[in-house]
Parts: structure tokens; C-alpha cells; sequence
């Protein structure tokens, strides 16, 4: 997110995290339009989430400072030890994977012990952001008990078949399948998401 006014729309639906994208090959790159104070009057119980692709650490640290983020979303080929060294920050660790059919889950296990969680995105031409889900029946193959995000193409339509994904996602992170345009929500559509997930 990225749009002072749209975030605030977003923030009062009380999501459990809210993504910032700090990666500037990004259609939704946040810096310079977001501000420290815009997300220190977020709800606290907002967990601010930078994402990354292939970052520095002392760009991520400089982020985590500034923006106070609570969580940090790790999108590219970070590798167990860049990974660690984010969670030296204190933060939590979100490592991304990009499924395809030819995906191996066992490729999570290096990153078991710097990740709090796994998020399974579309491989795609992009890092990220491609609005393709892959075939969740892929993720049967998952066995570790990590809680997992699940993302890649989610929209109002293909949430409803998600009580049928095994093993169960810990949460779900939406992003193009709920935009008018890149960076900004629609907010009655993520009203509805809110809705259907909670029941
Ligand atoms: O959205 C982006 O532009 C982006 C760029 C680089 C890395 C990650 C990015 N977004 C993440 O992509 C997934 C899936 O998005 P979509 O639903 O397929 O549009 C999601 O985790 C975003 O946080």
C-alpha cells in the first residue's frame, strides 16, 4: 500500500498485517509516498510488513528503523544467512517461495529456523505482484509444520474455495486481485474478503 488516504481506509478494517513495498522495480514501490508518521498512527495491532526483494540488509535495517516495521516479507532468493540476519533485526521473518509445478517444498527447510513464516506465491514473470494463482493442490506436498501465508492471484472470487486447501494457510495475503490500480485497494471488495474469511 502506498496511498496515504487508502491505507487509512484499510487500516480501519483492522487487517492483521499491511504490506509496504520497498523493492523499487515495483509498480507499488511505497518509498516516497509513505511516511513514518502515516504509519505510526496506524492501529498498533497492525503488523507493518516491508517486503523485499534481494535487499542489502543495511537498506532492510534502514527501513525497519525508519518506518518501525514490525515484520519483513522476504520475496527473492534471500539466502538462510541473509535471512537470519534480518531476524537479528527483531522482526518478523515472512521468506517467499515461488511455487510452479515443479516446485520441491523441501527447498523451505534451510530456511526453517530464520523464518517465522513461509509464503507460496505464483512464480511469475515478476518477483511478485503477477495476479496468477498456482495450483493449491500443489501445496499437499508441504509437510513441515510452519504456518504458511498463502498469495499469488487472490481475489473475491477464488477465496471461497480456500476451506478446501490442505494443509490450511495460518493467512492469506491479497494484493493486485483487490486493486483499482497499482497501490490502491478497493476497500468494499477487502470489506467483503473480511467478511467471507471471518465466517
Ligand atoms: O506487488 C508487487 O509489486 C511485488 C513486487 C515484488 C515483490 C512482491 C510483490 N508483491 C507481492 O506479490 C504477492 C502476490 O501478489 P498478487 O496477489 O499476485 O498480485 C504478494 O505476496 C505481494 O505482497
Amino acid at each position: 500500500m502506498r496511498d496515504p488516504e487508502n491505507i487509512r481506509q484499510v487500516a480501519a478494517l483492522t487487517p492483521d498485517y499491511m504490506g509496504f513495498i520497498f523493492y523499487e522495480g515495483s509498480k507499488r514501490y511505497a518509498e516516497g509516498h509513505i511516511s513514518p508518521e502515516l504509519l505510526a498512527e496506524l492501529p498498533q495491532s497492525i503488523k507493518k510488513t516491508g517486503v523485499f526483494v534481494n535487499a542489502p540488509f543495511e537498506s532492510i535495517k534502514a527501513a525497519v528503523e525508519k518506518y518501525k516495521l514490525d515484520a519483513v516479507q522476504l520475496h527473492g532468493k534471500e539466502s538462510p544467512r541473509a535471512c537470519a540476519e534480518v531476524k537479528g533485526l527483531g522482526v518478523e521473518v515472512i521468506k517467499v517461495f515461488s511455487v510452479d509445478d515443479r516446485f520441491a517444498f523441501e527447498n523451505t527447510l534451510l530456511h526453517e529456523s530464520c523464518a517465522d513464516y513461509f509464503l507460496f506465491d505464483t512464480k511469475g514473470q515478476e518477483y511478485g505482484g503477477n495476479g496468477i494463482p498456482f495450483d493449491w493442490e500443489l501445496l499437499k506436498g508441504y509437510l513441515s509444520p510452519k504456518p504458511y501465508f498463502l498469495s499469488g492471484g487472490l481475489n473475491l472470487e477464488n477465496v471461497k474455495y480456500l476451506d478446501k486447501v490442505r494443509p490450511q494457510p495460518y493467512a492469506i495475503d491479497v494484493n493486485s486481485g483487490f486493486e483499482q490500480e497499482p497501490g490502491l485497494k478497493k476497500v468494499e471488495e477487502l470489506k467483503l474478503l473480511f467478511e467471507q474469511v471471518k465466517s
